[in-house]
């Protein structure tokens, strides 16, 4: 059966390339649910380009592109409009125990200077927590069902959770979410991916990755365009597992317990492991974790 390119299958192929696992990898992972040898071969093809023609799994270590000028058309939105330093960074110089995001008091919780972790509380209310729950669920049910007609949702198996990405500013609750964290970081609002919501049932967890492009992959250059490397994630917690589901720097032996409307922040100067952030998301043992995360990039993300 001709299995359809749709949107979710290669956005997985990116992301699994970004991720690091080989074409070979892909194509048997692809195989192992269903799909034609000729197909997927077509499939990658189409989204990741020459390299799998080559039949080439590494290219050259791609240059990370300069990050683009502040605001260079005056376009920027609410929320910073400042010079972004060289990476996002909240104003700890004189150890408040909280930043004004904007809109809002945010506290600092924990700060690690090397590699940077920031936790925050009161970053997210209980009504903002629900309401991106609720709208992210309404897809996930809808992405679930395009998961089992491809086998999609089986292959990854270093993440079990589910997730859906909403376009940046796609919702109000977004756009506001977005301006604060713009604010609280020193970072446009344009250089943001849009916010991605994973759901994870108990026993569901991800495995300890980076959330940089590895240079290495086919891919990487390919995804560069559209905004140049991740600098920095944010992992906000929409609500609070009863037991289980901390996020883990194993390099640092570090677990942030997750609480409902907290959030760790965490940024990376180079697509390199010495930067240490190493990281992933602990089983859950009992009841649901759900977690909006933000990755910024070094250039605007259009
Ligand atoms: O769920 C977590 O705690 C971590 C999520 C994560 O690493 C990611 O979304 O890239
Ligand atoms: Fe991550």
């Amino acid at each position: 059966m001709k299995q359809p390119l749709t949107p979710a299958i290669r956005r997985w192929i990116a992301e699994q390339a970004a991720a690091g696992h080989s074409i070979a990898t892909l194509q048997a992972a692809m195989e192992q649910t269903g799909w034609q040898p000729e197909t997927a071969r077509e499939a990658l093809k189409a989204v990741l380009g020459a390299a799998v023609v080559a039949g080439l799994k590494q290219l050259a270590e791609a240059p990370v592109p300069a990050p683009a000028p502040a605001d260079p058309d005056g376009r920027a939105g609410p929320g910073f409009s400042g010079t972004p330093g060289a990476l996002p960074e909240p104003a700890l110089e004189d150890d408040p125990p909280s930043l004004w995001a904007g809109d809002r008091e945010v506290g600092v919780v924990v700060a690690m200077r090397q590699p940077r972790i920031v936790v925050f509380e009161d970053l997210l209310d209980a009504a903002e927590c629900e309401e991106i729950i609720a709208r992210a669920r309404d897809r996930l049910a809808r992405s679930h069902t395009v998961a089992v007609a491809t086998g999609d949702s089986e292959v990854n198996a270093a993440r079990t959770s589910e997730g859906m990405f909403f376009g940046r500013g796609e919702h109000p609750v977004c756009a506001r979410i977005e301006a604060r964290l713009a604010a609280l970081l020193r970072w446009p609002v344009e250089r943001g991916e849009g916010l991605q919501v994973l759901r994870y049932a108990p026993g569901a967890q991800y495995k300890p990755h980076y959330d940089y492009f590895d240079p290495a992959q086919p891919g990487t250059p390919g995804i560069l365009k559209r905004g140049g490397q991740r600098l920095a994630t944010v992992v906000m917690y929409l609500n609070t597992p009863t037991r289980g589901g901390a996020t883990t720097f194993p390099d640092v032996k570090l677990q942030v317990a997750p609480r409902r409307g907290h959030a760790v922040f965490f940024s990376y100067d180079r697509p390199h492991p010495a930067t240490q952030t190493l990281h992933g998301g602990a089983p859950v043992l009992e009841g649901e974790k759900w977690v909006a995360t933000k990755w910024l990039r070094a250039g605007r993300f259009d």
